[in-house]
């Protein structure tokens, strides 16, 4: 099965969608074998593989660069690229032209937009130039500085009505499915009884049409701040930790080779 943005969209109300980012050929390779059928290059490899403390410095070159990787080592996935902070923020043009790096120079199948209804002209833009949208609302990381911190959002009445107007917008717009990221459970179950097309949640509770989370958070490999939503479904570190001490005890000891 060589997956589409359709074919991901129509999966809503049949199957759970699937969703793990990768940041290069090797993480790419590892999640389609697995037929996973969506893979995200998400920004937060400036944070997971990069060592930048947040998604705010990655730049669009970087994104290119991991992208085509991923692209590689995917046969069968949709990759999509996560648009980095300030490569869609300004002119609607830039925007597009960057959005179409992805497609035309990293190989990627659809571009990942951070925002609300303040994104739905350059949604529908892209979306009528032949370029998918995956939507992202919520705790969009981006606007980090903004939120003063990584925290829950939809809390109140108004905010919660905000991000379902916004989710209404963005399915209008033309957006094929929706990222909702640490919004409370009960407010994603209604957007995604509102929407025709598929949520994907991140700390966003059980109600959501599919699942995201990060490659190295699930497979316990991070370094930096894990959020609280996680599962790990292996602890890989302690292992690669392991592993390499026990190779420079063999070589200091003359064991190996
Ligand atoms: N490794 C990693 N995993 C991610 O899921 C991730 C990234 N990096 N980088 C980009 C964004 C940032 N994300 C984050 C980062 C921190 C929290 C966090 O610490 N949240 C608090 C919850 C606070 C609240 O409930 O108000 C937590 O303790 O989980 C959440 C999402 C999700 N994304
Ligand atoms: C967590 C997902 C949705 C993301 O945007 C990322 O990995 O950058
Ligand atoms: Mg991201």
């Amino acid at each position: 099965m060589t997956w589409t943005a359709l074919k991901i969209k129509s999966l809503k109300g049949k199957q759970k969608i699937t969703v793990v980012t990768a940041y290069d050929a090797l993480s790419g390779a590892y999640a389609d074998e697995a037929e996973i059928p969506l893979v995200l290059v998400g920004d937060s490899l400036a944070n997971t593989v990069l060592g930048y403390e947040t998604t705010l410095p990655v730049t669009m070159d970087e994104m290119i660069h991991h992208t085509a990787a991923v692209s590689r080592g995917v046969q069968n996935a949709l990759v999509v690229g996560d648009m980095p902070f300030m490569s869609y923020q300004g002119m609607i043009g830039t925007a597009v032209e960057n959005a179409g790096r992805f497609l035309k120079e990293a190989g990627a199948d659809a571009v990942k937009i951070e925002g609300g209804s303040i994104r739905a002209e350059l949604i529908e833009t892209l979306v009528a130039n032949g370029i998918p949208v995956l939507g992202h609302i919520g705790l969009t990381p981006q606007s980090v500085k903004e939120f003063g911190g990584f925290k829950k959002q939809g809390k109140t009445d108004e905010a919660a009505r905000k991000l379902m107007d916004d989710a209404m917008v963005l399915e209008q717009a033309g957006a094929f499915a929706l990222v909702l990221e640490c919004v409370p459970d009960e407010l994603a179950q209604k957007i995604s009884a509102a929407l025709k097309i598929p949520t994907i949640g991140i700390g966003a509770g059980p109600h959501c049409d599919g699942q995201v989370l990060v490659f190295t958070d699930l497979l316990g490999l991070g370094r930096g701040h894990v959020p609280g939503f996680v599962k790990k479904y292996a602890d890989l570190k302690p292992q690669i930790q392991q592993a390499l001490a026990a190779y420079k005890a063999d070589v200091e000891g003359g064991n190996f080779p």
